[in-house]
């Protein structure tokens, strides 16, 4: 059996001005004085503190990650952050195809996917997300919606140790509403099992996070379940002792 070295990722969204860091600097307290972490810590800030968390994380083994990039290393494109200047900016992972700019900015997976390349291109490991609405769960197409998603926005080139995908059922995020745990074992499965089809036996090895509504109630259950190897999460990540009590429930 392949073992994964599980992950958490905080994504701060649109939150974070430069007190903020008071928070990393409490986790970092948290993480260097109590029992050393069995999973790899990753925030990812708005940009304009990827830098400093970058800096600032490095004492005590968090790594800084980005919460989009342009699939251009550079050029003429204004707002946009490209992933060669967010690893320039000492980050490690990038988030790509997150429901919010899915949403916000009508990002297809043909552009998640070729955001995902330029990541990969700059050294970054992007976290591909994946999770259909409430509707499409209703109707019981969860899985096929996920599929696709999967089929189109992960490269051809993926290697295990470069790519993380994240399932977040979009209708779990911010809601304090999870799936069971038994829904959440579902469509892990059914995500280790699309990449293995598609990758071989390197589809064993990829990390598949969980995201929407990781608590410190519920992140000892999910971070349990089969083929969960790591989370995701929002706005628990905001706070370090919550943050805490997630990574240390791996
Ligand atoms: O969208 C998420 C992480 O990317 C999840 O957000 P919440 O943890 O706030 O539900």
């Amino acid at each position: 059996m392949t073992t994964i070295s599980p992950l958490i990722a905080g994504n701060w969204k649109m939150n974070g001005l430069f007190h903020s860091l008071d928070e990393l600097t409490e986790l970092a307290q948290l993480l260097t004085t109590g029992e050393a972490p069995r999973a790899v810590v990753v925030v990812c800030p708005p940009a304009t503190l990827v830098a400093a968390v970058a800096n600032q994380g490095a004492s005590s083994g968090i790594l800084a990650g980005g919460q989009d990039c342009h699939a251009q290393g550079s050029g003429a494109h204004t707002g946009d952050i490209s992933a060669t200047m967010l690893a320039d900016a000492g980050a490690q992972f990038v988030i790509v195809g997150h429901s919010e700019r899915r949403a916000d900015h009508g990002e297809t997976d043909a552009q998640v996917c070729a955001k995902a390349e330029a990541a990969i291109g700059a050294g970054l490991k992007p976290i591909i997300c994946v999770g259909e609405t409430e509707a499409q769960r209703d109707s019981g197409s969860a899985e096929s919606v996920v599929n696709e998603q999967l089929a189109a926005s992960i490269p051809n080139a993926a290697e295990h140790h470069d790519v993380i995908i994240a399932y977040e059922p979009i209708w779990a995020i911010g809601t304090g509403r999870t799936p069971t745990n038994e829904e959440i074992a579902q469509m892990h499965a059914n995500i280790r099992a699309r990449l293995v089809e598609r990758f071989g036996e390197r589809g064993e090895s990829f990390r598949i996070l969980y995201g929407g509504s990781l608590k410190p109630h519920n992140a000892r259950e999910i971070l349990a379940i089969d083929h969960v190897n790591g989370g995701l999460v929002g706005g628990a990540s905001l706070l370090a002792k919550d943050f805490y009590t997630i990574i240390s429930a791996v």
